[in-house]
């Protein structure tokens, strides 16, 4: 499945959208970044944004913070964002160094302005079917599967890993879709017999290639989300692609398969958020 291509075709449409929404009301949608500490692989989320932002016509206001900002800092910044009617969407790039409390900055972001859709309240909204913002890289694998024809209605879904940023929404976006949801994680026990159940496989653990042929039912579809950066420099997923590939009927790639589409859709949810500024919100 080519999540490059199928995000270069988002984009495209969003442009048209971004020229409209300034021929139509003259507004810009303006994404603020904010990013602490010195992670090189952060780093290269943050510049791949500020790409795919410029392409469309999205304005990204970067803050690199250094690594000892106090969280009083942190929060300032936040709610200056939250009153400022220029910028329609606010991420803070997670993890946050562990002095500072993720929970407290996550609950800082105004509801209306949280393009991740970390917001308890976002949250909650999703996970009753009445979603207000998605999170990214959930929404781009309900994308990348609507794009190939692939439906989760009355399908086994499993999903492997539950964190806040992706497995726990991919549950309630797949409950949305109608799916048999099953979640898995690092206290399943017999996993594999988890796994080879499941019609969809989503994997979001970070351990490298973890999910091998032996794991997975013949002509599953399979989403890795991993993305893990090797001694060597290689970038490879969380499922093992030589022997997956012949078993699957369908696989993500790494580099090329979710990691684009969630720029993607942190790009879409900004323009919508920006379409929707100044009707009611929250
Ligand atoms: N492509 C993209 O757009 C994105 C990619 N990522 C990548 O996805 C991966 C996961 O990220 P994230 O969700 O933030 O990771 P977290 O570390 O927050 O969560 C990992 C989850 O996997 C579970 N897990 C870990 N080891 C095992 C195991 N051996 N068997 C079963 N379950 C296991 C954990 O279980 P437990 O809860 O019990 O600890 C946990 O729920 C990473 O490689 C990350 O880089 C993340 C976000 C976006
Ligand atoms: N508040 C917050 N929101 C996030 O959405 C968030 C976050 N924090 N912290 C980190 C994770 C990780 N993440 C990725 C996004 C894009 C790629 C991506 O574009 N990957 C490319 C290649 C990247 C490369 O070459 O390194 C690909 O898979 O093809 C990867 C990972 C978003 N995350
Ligand atoms: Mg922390």
């Amino acid at each position: 499945m080519d999540g490059k291509k199928l995000a270069q075709e988002v984009k495209a449409e969003l442009k048209q959208r971004v020229e409209e929404l300034w021929t139509s009301k003259q507004i810009v949608p303006r994404l603020a970044v904010i990013l602490v500490g010195e992670d090189p692989a952060s780093q290269v989320y943050v510049r791949n944004k500020r790409r795919a932002a410029e392409k469309i016509g999205i304005k990204t206001v970067d803050n690199l913070l250094p690594a000892t900002v106090s969280e009083a800092d942190l929060l300032d910044l936040i709610y200056e964002y939250n009153e400022d009617p220029n910028i329609h969407g606010i991420l803070v790039q997670l993890p946050l160094p562990a002095h500072i409390d993720e929970a407290k900055v996550t609950h800082a972001i105004l509801p209306s302005k949280d393009v991740d859709g970390f917001h308890p309240v976002n949250m909650g909204h999703l996970f009753m079917n009445m979603p207000h913002s998605l999170p990214c890289t959930p929404r781009g694998i309900m994308e990348l599967l609507a794009a190939y024809g692939i439906s989760p209605a009355g399908k086994e879904v499993v999903i492997v890993g539950r964190s806040n940023i992706v497995g726990r929404p991919m549950v309630a976006l797949m409950l949305n879709a109608d799916a048999t949801v099953t979640v898995a994680h690092s206290k399943t026990k017999d996993l594999r017999a988890v796994t080879k159940r499941a019609d969809i496989l989503v994997v979001a653990t970070g351990r490298p290639e973890m999910i091998t042929g032996a794991d997975i039912k013949p002509g599953a579809v399979v989403i890795d989300v991993g993305v893990n950066r090797l001694a060597d420099g290689h970038l490879v997923g969380d499922v093992q692609r030589q022997t997956v590939e012949g078993v699957a009927s369908y696989l993500t790639p790494v580099p090329g398969g979710v990691g684009p589409m969630t720029i993607a859709m942190l790009m879409k949810q900004t323009v919508e958020f920006a379409e929707k500024s100044g009707q009611d919100g929250y």
